[in-house]
């Protein structure tokens, strides 16, 4: 399953069948997938699906039940034999920063740089605090930092060393959304500039969208979907990944033909064929993006809730107990709840899974 294809230049990664867990147990099942040259990987998914556990795996923590881990074309990780952390060339960033308070910002920059001079330290600890936009901060100490300045300098520590890959364990969760937002951009900048791979383990799916060129869905220590974020959204390869990937929900209908449902929305068409007969129970994905208001439409749901978010509006409407939907207008568009409200389904994508299975 999720067997990668093969990239022209190799892999930096391969992650085949992986299995591991803890005392003999596998929390996570016959993994695979692959990461591209100077590529951002993501594991996403709920809590306790194991994506930190994949994450100790690749830093060298945890040994395999099952499987191989490749960096580079050679074997880091196989049952009965792992590559020391310290000798794979992976560097770690954490959620709580981890630096040493007693210790200057240049000097936890520098910390794991060794067979090195004083001058050649010297320079590399400067280069990587003006990639990280911290030169100012050199002589500072940990505690006089805001949390975005930490989890900069806990990066520049990790690249310090010139790892192969970095692997990010939900890095900037301590943060307030705000920050979180920016962080993420400046990091995916800095790792894009020097050319550098990472897997970022995250539960956020904004963030994992934002800062990835390739994101894993996980789900019971299973990748559901390894895709780009685009295909995440439009594409999603089965219900979970529907549901946990964006907003949006399920709405009841019947097949008209193959790429033509039948519902309390009306008949909607789709830009892909599916081959179910004529009469085929499904659930059809709507998310708030795929419904427009339309004041000639016959289709008047009535808003139930009513989210009001600045510049829009998310509402949930209802035809009947069996159809709600979401709709994010423009908040100039502004109804009150019970209000029924003219919209239409405007979805390219047309998403459908067969009902009950
Ligand atoms: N040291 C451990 N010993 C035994 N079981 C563990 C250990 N660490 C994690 N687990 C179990 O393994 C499963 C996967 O945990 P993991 O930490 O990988 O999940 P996660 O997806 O990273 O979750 P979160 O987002 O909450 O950090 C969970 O059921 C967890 O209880």
């Amino acid at each position: 399953m999720h067997t990668p294809t093969h990239s022209p230049d190799g892999w930096l990664l391969e992650v085949n069948n992986l299995s591991c867990g803890y005392g003999g147990d596998s929390v996570v099942k016959d993994v695979s997938f692959a990461l591209s040259h100077g590529d951002i990987g993501c594991l996403l998914g709920p809590s306790g699906c194991g994506k930190s556990t994949i994450l100790r795996a690749l830093a060298g923590f945890l040994p395999l039940n099952g499987g191989e881990i490749s960096l580079l074309s050679q074997a880091i990780s196989l049952p009965g034999r792992t590559l020391a952390p310290e000798k794979r060339r992976v560097g770690m960033v954490f959620q709580d920063y981890a630096l040493f308070p007693h210790l200057t910002i240049a000097d936890n920059v520098g910390f794991g740089l060794r067979d090195m001079s004083k001058a050649e330290k010297h320079q590399k600890v400067a280069e990587l605090l003006e990639v990280v936009h911290l030169q100012d901060l050199a002589n500072n100490y940990p505690h006089e930092l805001s949390g975005g300045q930490q989890q900069r300098v806990a990066l520049a520590r990790a690249l310090a060393p010139e790892p192969t890959l970095i692997l990010l364990d939900e890095p900037f969760s301590n943060l307030d959304a705000d920050l979180r937002r920016r962080l993420s951009l400046d990091v995916r900048d800095i790792l894009k500039t020097l050319g550098i791979s990472a897997i970022l383990v995250t539960h956020d799916q904004q963030e994992a969208f934002a800062m990835c060129d390739q994101v894993a869905v996980l789900r019971d220590g299973q990748i559901q979907q390894w895709d780009v974020p685009y295909n995440l959204y439009h594409e999603p390869s089965n219900r979970f990944v529907a549901g946990f990937v964006g907003q949006g929900g399920f709405v009841p209908g019947k097949t008209l033909g193959p790429d033509t449902i039948e519902s309390e929305l009306g008949v909607i068409h789709g830009n892909r064929a599916y081959n179910w007969s004529a009469g085929t129970l499904v659930d059809v994905l709507i998310r708030p993006d795929d419904i427009v208001y339309d004041a000639d439409s016959e289709l008047r749901p009535k808003v139930i809730e009513k989210t009001f978010a600045g510049t829009s509006t998310l509402y949930r409407f209802r035809c009947s107990e069996d159809t709600e939907f979401e709709a994010l207008f423009r908040s100039h568009l502004d109804f009150h709840l019970g209000e029924h409200v003219p919209v239409r389904v405007e979805a390219d994508h047309l998403i459908a899974f067969e009902r009950n299975v």
